[in-house]
C-alpha cells in the first residue's frame, strides 16, 4: 500500500479513481466468508480483480482443498483452472479462522448459507405443515466474527440471499455491538448474486446487471464503486439495502409463481385435450408472455425457499405466494398419480410395479439435492406400493447422500440392468443422453421434463403433453 492509497473505502476522501486503484492493486484486503457453490466463484473473481483475498470456511476440508488449488465445487466450467491460478499466484488463500481474516480485511463479502429453519423438512425445504422460517444462524455467526475484526472504514457486503431488512436491522446493529464502533464508521450493503450453478464463474463476473443497496448512502457508494470495478455488467444502485435484498427475493418468487402457473396449466392437458406445452410455446411468441416450464416439482436451496423469506417478513396476507408453493409442492404427488393412470392404461398396477427414477438432484447436471422434488416423488411411489430404484450420477457416487432417499440408487451405467415396468424422468442429467432405451423391455416412460425430445421406443407420457 503506498502512502496515498487508502486501505479501506468507507468514508474515504481519496479521489474515486485512487480508491479503484487501491482495490485492484490489493491495497484493500478482502475476506470472503463461505466457500460453497456461490462463495468459491465469488472469492475467485475477487482474487482475479483485486489480488488480495482470504476465503473463510468452517469446513476444514474445503479450506485445505482450496489451499491446494483444488475446487471442492464440481462441474463449474473454468472454476478449477481459475481457482488454481489465483492460489498459485498467492492472490487467494483460505482459512477456518474467521476472526483472523476479519481483522486483516477491509472488505468483507458474506456468502454463507441462508436456508429455511427446521420448520421445513429434513433438508430445510418447505415440505411441511408448519410455515418454515429463514435460518440466519450462519449469517449471525459470521457477523459476530466480522464484528470482532471490524475497523473504521471497513465495508460488509451481504451477497447471500436474505429477507429484506436483514442488513439494516440485523447485520449492522450486531456489527456495531460486536465491534464497539458507531454504525456510521463502517459500511453495510446488500449485493445479491444472480448466479446459476453450472454458469457460476461467468455469472459472478457479470452476466446480469448487479443490484446494490446500502444501509446508508456511503455504503451504497462503496458498493457501487467496488462492483463497477469488479464486474463486467452494469451496476444498478437502489435506495437502500432492503430494496436490494427485496429485488433478489422478488426475482425468486416471480419464478416460483410462474412455474406454479405453468404446472397448473399443464395439469389441464387431458381436460383441454391439447398439448399444453405446445400452447405455452405458442403463447410465449408474444413478448409480454413468459410462461415457464411445467415439471414434477421445484427444488434447490433458492426458489422454493425465497417465498418464505417474504411470508415470514410481512404481516400482510400473501395468498398468491402460498398458493404457488402449494401447487409446486403438489407436483410430485401429481406426477405419481399420472404415472399410476398411465400404467393402468397399459394394464399394469402401480402397486407392485418396479419404477426406475431418472435423476434425483433438483436440476440437471447440478449436484444439489436440497428440496429436490425427487425425494417426495420417491416417497409417493413407495406409498403407492411401487418398488422404486433411482439412478443419478451425483447421488450414486455419494453414499451418505444416497441413504437419504427411500430407494436404492444406482449409477447411470447400471440403469439398463433393471427391468422396470415404468421409467420416470425427473432430472435429465446429461449422462442419460446415452441411455440405451432399447435395453428396457417395453416399460411405460413418464417424461416429467419433456427431456426426451426425440421420444423413446416405448409408450411415453409427457407431463403437460399426455401420450406421444
Ligand atoms: N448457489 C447458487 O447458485 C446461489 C446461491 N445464493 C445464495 O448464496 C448463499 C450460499 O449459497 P451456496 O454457496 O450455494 O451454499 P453452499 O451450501 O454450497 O455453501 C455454503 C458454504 O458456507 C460454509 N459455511 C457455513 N457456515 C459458515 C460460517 N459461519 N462461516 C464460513 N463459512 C460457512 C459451508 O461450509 C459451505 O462451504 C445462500 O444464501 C444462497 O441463497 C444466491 C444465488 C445463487
Ligand atoms: C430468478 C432465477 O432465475 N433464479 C435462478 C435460480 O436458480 P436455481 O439454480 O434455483 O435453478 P432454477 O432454474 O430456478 O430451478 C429451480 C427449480 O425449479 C424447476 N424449474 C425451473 C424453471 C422452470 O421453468 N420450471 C421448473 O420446474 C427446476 O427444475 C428446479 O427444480 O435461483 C438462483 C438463486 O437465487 O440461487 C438464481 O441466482 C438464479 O438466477
Amino acid at each position: 500500500m503506498t502512502a496515498d492509497r487508502p486501505a479501506a473505502l468507507y468514508g474515504s476522501d481519496a479521489p474515486e479513481d485512487v480508491q479503484r486503484t487501491a482495490l485492484t492493486d490489493g491495497s484493500v484486503p478482502v475476506a470472503v466468508y463461505g466457500l460453497g457453490k456461490l462463495g468459491l466463484p465469488v472469492a475467485t473473481v475477487y482474487a482475479e480483480r483485486t489480488g488480495n483475498v482470504v476465503g473463510v470456511d468452517v469446513d476444514p476440508s474445503v479450506v485445505s482443498q482450496v489451499n491446494g488449488g483444488d475446487s471442492p465445487v464440481a462441474r463449474e466450467p473454468g472454476l478449477d483452472e481459475a481457482l488454481a491460478e489465483q492460489v498459485a499466484r498467492g492472490r487467494l488463500r483460505a482459512t477456518t479462522d474467521a476472526s483472523e481474516a476479519a481483522s486483516a480485511a477491509a472488505l468483507h463479502v458474506v456468502v454463507v448459507p441462508t436456508p429455511l429453519a427446521d420448520g421445513g423438512d429434513s433438508d430445510g425445504g418447505p415440505d411441511s405443515d408448519t410455515d418454515p422460517k429463514p435460518d440466519l444462524s450462519h449469517l449471525d455467526a459470521v457477523t459476530e466474527a466480522i464484528g470482532d475484526g471490524l475497523d473504521p472504514g471497513d465495508a460488509v457486503f451481504v451477497e447471500c440471499t436474505v429477507p429484506p431488512g436483514t442488513c439494516a436491522e440485523r447485520v449492522r446493529p450486531r456489527l456495531a455491538a460486536e465491534s464497539g464502533l458507531n454504525p456510521t464508521q463502517f459500511g453495510v450493503a446488500a449485493c445479491p448474486e444472480r448466479v446459476s450453478s453450472g454458469r457460476a464463474l461467468d455469472d459472478v463476473r457479470g452476466t446480469h446487471p448487479r443490484v446494490v443497496g446500502g444501509a446508508d448512502d456511503e455504503s451504497t457508494r462503496v458498493a457501487r464503486l467496488v462492483y463497477d470495478t469488479l464486474v463486467d455488467s452494469e451496476v444498478h444502485p437502489v435506495a437502500d439495502a432492503a430494496t436490494a435484498a427485496a429485488s433478489k427475493v422478488f426475482e425468486g418468487v416471480y419464478r416460483d409463481v410462474n412455474i406454479a402457473l405453468a404446472n397448473e396449466l399443464a395439469s389441464q392437458t387431458a381436460d383441454l385435450g391439447i398439448d399444453v406445452r405446445e400452447a405455452i410455446a405458442a403463447a410465449n411468441t408474444q413478448p409480454y408472455c413468459d410462461l415457464h416450464d411445467p415439471g414434477p416439482g421445484v427444488g434447490g436451496h433458492c426458489i422454493p425457499w425465497y417465498p418464505h423469506f417474504l411470508m415470514d417478513r410481512v404481516e400482510g396476507e400473501t395468498p398468491l405466494l402460498s398458493t404457488a408453493r402449494a401447487v409446486n409442492d403438489g407436483m410430485p404427488d401429481y406426477t405419481a398419480e399420472r404415472l399410476r393412470e398411465a400404467l393402468a392404461e397399459e394394464g399394469v398396477s402401480l402397486d407392485g410395479a418396479e419404477v426406475l427414477v431418472l435423476g434425483l438432484t433438483y436440476r440437471a447436471d447440478v449436484a444439489e439435492t436440497r428440496a429436490t422434488p425427487a425425494r417426495p416423488l420417491v416417497d409417493a411411489l413407495n406409498a403407492a406400493g411401487a418398488a422404486v430404484v433411482a439412478t443419478d450420477p451425483f447421488v450414486a457416487a455419494d453414499e451418505r447422500e444416497a441413504e437419504t432417499f427411500a430407494a436404492p440408487v444406482v449409477p447411470p451405467a447400471d440403469a439398463t440392468s433393471r427391468d422396470p415396468d415404468a421409467v420416470v424422468v425427473v432430472t435429465p442429467h446429461r449422462e442419460f443422453e446415452s441411455l440405451d432405451w432399447s435395453a428396457f423391455d417395453d416399460p411405460v416412460v413418464f417424461d416429467g421434463r419433456d427431456a426426451l425430445d426425440d421420444g423413446t421406443p416405448h409408450p411415453t407420457y409427457t407431463l403437460g403433453r399426455g401420450w406421444e
